[in-house]
């Protein structure tokens, strides 16, 4: 891998995610060194990854070339500010994955024109089965969109964004996506336990037709998903009345709802951290 050393600022859930895909993955964890202000959390991915850590973003900035910041939306400007006081920040190459926090309030709290590259991760990072979209500011070099590139392509696909706008719309089709199949794999367990299955065997069906069936749209890249869906659909049966319930409660609309309020709250979670 091209990089050197990576810092990751927060130690929650998205940072956990790419540091575990990342080390899983084969980068040298003694490169790598995580902050975040309680132990715990970092303790634990030092505990299982053997990665550094730190109370002291001050620290964990200076020690590497790539800082990742993986701290709430809110809280990225402070930490920006925090760093630009003590660390040679030109130097640096920032990949922040926070929703809502746009390039130009992250400019400003650096009070530094440096190299800032805005990412749209999800948790399936953790497996290496993650959708990363990245944008990166003018000021970003061949050289650092590659390092961005070969971290995030570590724990899944990348897809780089011609306009920074297009982050927000990435939110609403996969950074929070992973949470849309959790809900309605939710529904179906809670329906299987009701049908009389055991806890853990409503689990074990509901997971294994996920997964099949995405599997299903991974293998047939000639077929549609509105095939696979039909293969399925005999005329008159079973399917058939339980997608007519879906399309009859509006389905497609839900969705398209669904979608839009995430991309809502992004641009709106923008303006409150200008
Ligand atoms: N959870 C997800 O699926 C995704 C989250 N994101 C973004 O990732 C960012 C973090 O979200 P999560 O990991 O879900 O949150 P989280 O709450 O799990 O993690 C945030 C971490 O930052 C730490 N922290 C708080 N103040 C700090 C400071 N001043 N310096 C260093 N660390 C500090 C907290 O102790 C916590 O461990 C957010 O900006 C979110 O928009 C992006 C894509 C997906
Ligand atoms: O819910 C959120 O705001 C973050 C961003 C995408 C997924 N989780």
């Amino acid at each position: 891998m091209l990089m050197n050393k990576i810092a990751f600022i927060g130690a929650g859930n998205m940072n956990s995610a790419i540091i575990t895909g990342l080390v899983s993955n084969g980068f040298t964890p003694s490169d790598v060194m995580v902050s975040n202000p309680s132990p715990e959390k970092r303790e634990k991915l030092a505990d299982n990854y053997n990665v550094l850590h730190t109370a002291s973003n001050i620290e964990a900035a200076n020690f590497a070339d790539t800082i990742v910041l993986g701290v709430k939306p809110y809280l990225i400007a402070d930490v920006l500010k925090e760093i630009s006081d003590q660390v040679d920040v030109e130097n640096k190459c920032f990949i922040s994955v926070a929703a809502g926090c746009s390039m130009a309030t992250m400019e400003k709290a650096l009070g530094k024109t440096c190299a800032l590259i805005r990412t749209m991760p999800n948790t399936p990072s953790q497996i290496g089965l993650g959708v990363t979209g990245l944008y990166a500011s003018d000021k970003v070099t061949d050289e650092q969109k590659a390092q961005a590139d070969a971290l995030m392509s570590s724990v899944g696909i990348t897809k780089w964004l011609d306009k920074e706008s297009d982050i927000d719309n990435i939110i609403a089709v996969s950074g929070s996506a992973p949470a849309y199949f959790f809900l309605f794999m939710e529904a179906m367990e809670h329906k299987a336990q009701s049908l009389g299955f055991t806890a853990e065997e409503s689990r074990k069906l509901v997971q294994q037709t996920a997964l099949g069936a995405a599997e299903m749209v991974v293998k047939n890249a000639d077929l549609s998903i509105a095939q696979l869906r039909e293969n399925v659909t005999s005329k008159g049966g079973t399917t058939a009345a339980a997608l007519n319930t879906f399309v009859e409660g509006g389905i497609d609309t839900l969705v398209d709802n669904a979608m839009d309020a995430a991309l809502h709250r992004a641009k709106e979670m923008a303006q409150s951290n200008v």
